[in-house]
């Protein structure tokens, strides 16, 4: 599998998912914004940072970027791709996922490690994932996830809620552990045909054991173990 990891002006965790895809022994190349061409990668992420500044909107600038063409392109044709952070956001602006990421309710850019509930059962991000809860870092001002209740009713209905934000024990429902007030916890999200994904909190910080956790990297594994199937 090669991976091909998106660099916007402003990003900032491109480096954090090459490290970790690259401990886990995966071929992976960095692609600049600017660039049309995906250099034969499998599996397209975007990853977190500031792209643009975050100016007009978070991903608002990054989804209008010239390899977006081709990213979308990918996408539309059942390729695999995954935005972190602030890449969920682009995802967003790009309308590959459903759904919006607002302000958080706070007001504040919140950086702590929280915990996440995997939720759909046949999205090959979680599928295969079996702790109650995984502590992964967050790092973002505008995480709040939203969408209406119809759409709600949909996501749940197809399976198409990734994670959940809940406690050490996985219990969800206590706005404390929500940790920018997202509607019904929901961290992260894939698209109906299940090949796009996006999630707020960052699984490639969390896959060193150098760094003292690594449940992101049982994360990025089951991927990797969906993604070669
Ligand atoms: N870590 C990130 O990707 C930051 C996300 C985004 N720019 C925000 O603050 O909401």
């Amino acid at each position: 599998m090669k991976f091909g990891v998106v660099v916007f002006p402003g990003s900032n965790c491109d480096q954090d998912a090459v490290d970790a895809l690259t401990l886990m022994d995966q071929q992976v190349v960095k692609l600049w914004h600017k660039d049309h061409d995906l250099q034969g990668c499998d599996f397209i992420i975007l990853p977190g940072g500031f792209s643009y500044g975050d100016y007009l909107r978070t991903g608002a600038v990054a989804r209008f970027s010239p390899i977006m063409n081709e990213v979308i392109a990918h996408a539309k044709r059942g390729g695999y791709l995954m935005g972190i952070c602030n890449g969920f956001q682009i995802l967003a602006e790009a309308r590959l996922v459903p759904g919006v990421l607002l302000r958080n309710t706070s007001q504040k850019y919140v950086c702590k490690n929280i915990y996440l509930k995997p939720q759909s059962t046949d999205a090959l991000l979680t599928a295969g994932l079996d702790k109650p809860a995984y502590k992964i870092p967050i790092a973002h001002g505008d995480g709040r996830y939203f969408v209406d209740n119809d759409t709600l009713n949909e996501l749940n209905d197809n399976g198409q809620v990734l994670f959940r934000y809940c406690d050490e024990f996985g219990n969800i429902g206590e706005d404390i552990h929500n940790p920018n007030g997202s509607v019904d916890h929901i961290a992260g999200v894939c698209n109906l045909e299940k090949n796009v994904f996006g999630m707020m909190p960052h699984p490639e910080r969390a896959a060193d054991s150098m760094l003292g956790n690594t449940d992101g990297r049982l994360i990025l594994e089951q991927l990797l173990k969906g993604a070669l199937v």
